[in-house]
């Protein structure tokens, strides 16, 4: 608490000769009507001002008591570990007239997904089209610096070269308008270490990007040091938006070359032989291609939940969760994962209330586009030894998800071994339950060394984008939290 002084009522009617300040705002002796007339009207309005200042300042203090009882929620984890997917799902769950009405606005976010892939594609083409004369930059150009270069043979036949120069042709107006949603979507602001190809959004991005007016809303983005710099509601989009529009168009002309490139041999053999990598949201879209491509089209909520747009400092996400008749306000802090961002978490960490760690085991054979030289499973588990040991989140209720189960299930399917990345790993089985209870120990072990105050984990097996599943995880995890929470307010 801060005790604040103000000047005194000019209202005041106390007459103390000694006081100079009494002295000075009495009226003067020789004072006309009209004086008196117009000091009075000054004084009412004064007297106004000031009833409204108290006013403020009694809501003020409400809200800050009732907000101590809110729930404050953090997701934490790696960029790309899925944050932003689960909260779309505690929006769903919580708020799901709110996603429904951001469908048209996702448009923008999903067409670059599926485009960017689409001129990757062609870029590792054309890099084997040179391969004879420069193998090695080929290699790396497909991989990253990561992998070991298995040997693939050239093209097929020259028939084959012809129909992937056609395609490349036809495909070629894409490529202007990749840096057009590129910069809508990150409103013009370059974010260095963001990695090829990435954007960065703060929440509110629908409407900043297409300058939409807003009306109330229960979302903010928090800038790194303020905490409310924008409150907005996500409104869907006018139809009219040229870009997207254009874009719509254009992949609508290129759909059937789009889909053949992604079903092309030479594609297939690029993907086996992993020298063309793509993410799960690239895959899945262009999986989708036909639909997502097809004019009048609207994302879906599954559409929603895949795309990939990477989060920019803290973007609170603010709904009502009933407990036992009564509505519990939980406050979602949703943050960038990224190296660059991660430093903006730190002043919500000293009244959270609980967090939700994010680890995907699916990126044993993946690397920080940030640090190349870093795996991801191991940046997850050095940052979970970060979160378990900070002095300021002891208190916070700790739950961790093992995410990215399905993509980790489809890996091991397609062959790639996990003791290739994890040395560690040996010769355990190169099975699904083997490798999730592996990743399950080590970070169980670093909870139980960094763990003073006694808390429990709570750890869950996710897919987030599994809408049907998340809801019962969702429901698991909102009991343990308010158990807690009750617990704790019992103590008050
Ligand atoms: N298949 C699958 N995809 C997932 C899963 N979790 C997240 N994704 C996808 O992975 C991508 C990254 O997820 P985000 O939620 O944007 O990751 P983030 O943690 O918010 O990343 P930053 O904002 O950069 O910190 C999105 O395209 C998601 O759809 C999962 O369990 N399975
Ligand atoms: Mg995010």
């Amino acid at each position: 608490m801060i005790s604040t002084s103000r000047p005194p009522s000019v209202h005041s009617t106390t007459t103390d000769a000694g006081d100079p300040l009494s002295a000075l705002l009495r009226p003067p002796p020789s004072e006309s009507e009209t004086d008196k007339a117009l000091r009075l009207q000054r004084e009412a309005e004064a007297k106004k001002i000031n009833d409204k200042i108290d006013e403020e300042i009694k809501a003020d203090r409400e809200r800050y008591k009732k907000s101590k009882q809110d729930v404050k929620l953090l997701l934490l984890g790696q960029a790309e570990s899925g944050k932003s997917t689960l909260q779309k799902q505690f929006q769903l769950m919580y708020n799901p007239t709110s996603l429904e009405e951001e469908r048209l606005s996702w448009r923008v976010v999903i067409y670059y997904n599926i485009v960017r892939p689409i001129l990757r594609i062609l870029e590792v083409l054309d890099a084997y089209a040179e391969l004879e004369d420069d193998e090695e930059a080929a290699t790396s150009l497909a991989q990253g610096a990561d992998a070991a270069p298995p040997r693939l043979s050239p093209s097929p036949s020259p028939s084959a070269d012809q129909g992937l120069a056609t395609l490349r042709l036809r495909l070629s107006p894409l490529q202007a308008l990749e840096g057009s949603l590129a910069h809508r979507l990150n409103g013009g602001v370059a974010v260095s270490g963001s990695g090829k190809g990435s954007v960065f959004v703060r929440s509110g991005w629908q409407a900043r990007a297409f300058g939409l007016a807003f009306g109330k809303g229960r979302e903010r983005t928090v800038s790194a040091r303020g905490r409310f710099s924008f409150t907005g509601q996500r409104s869907s989009l006018e139809n009219g938006d040229k870009l997207v529009e254009d874009t719509a168009n254009v992949l609508s002309l290129c759909k059937d070359d789009a889909r053949e490139l992604w079903g092309h041999p030479m594609v297939k053999r690029l993907r086996e032989s992993r020298k063309l990598r793509l993410e799960e949201w690239a895959e899945y879209f262009l999986n989708n291609i036909e639909r997502v491509s097809s004019p009048g089209y609207v994302p879906t909520i599954d559409d929603i939940l895949h795309a990939r747009i990477q989060t920019m400092g803290v973007a609170e996400h603010i709904f009502d969760v009933p407990l036992h008749g009564r509505n519990v306000t939980w406050h979602l802090y949703d943050v960038g994962g990224a190296r660059g961002q991660r430093h903006t978490w730190v002043p919500y960490f000293d009244d959270a209330t609980a967090i939700i760690f994010l680890a995907p085991v699916s990126a044993f054979d993946q690397y920080l586009t940030e640090d190349p030289r870093t795996n991801r499973v191991d940046d997850s588990l050095q940052l979970f030894k970060q979160i378990c040991s900070n002095q300021l989140l002891k208190g916070a209720h700790l739950v961790l998800f093992l995410n990215k189960a399905d993509v980790l299930r489809e890996k091991l399917e397609r062959g790639v071994k996990v003791k290739r990345y994890i040395t560690s790993y040996g010769d355990r089985p190169n099975e699904a339950d083997a490798v999730v209870s592996y990743f399950k120990a080590h970070f169980a072990q670093v909870h139980t060394k960094n763990n003073e105050s006694k808390r429990v984990l709570y750890t869950h097996l996710t897919s987030v984008v599994d809408t049907k599943a998340m809801q019962s995880i969702i429901s698991n995890v909102r009991d343990s939290i308010f158990r807690d929470y009750l617990k704790s307010a019992a103590l008050v």
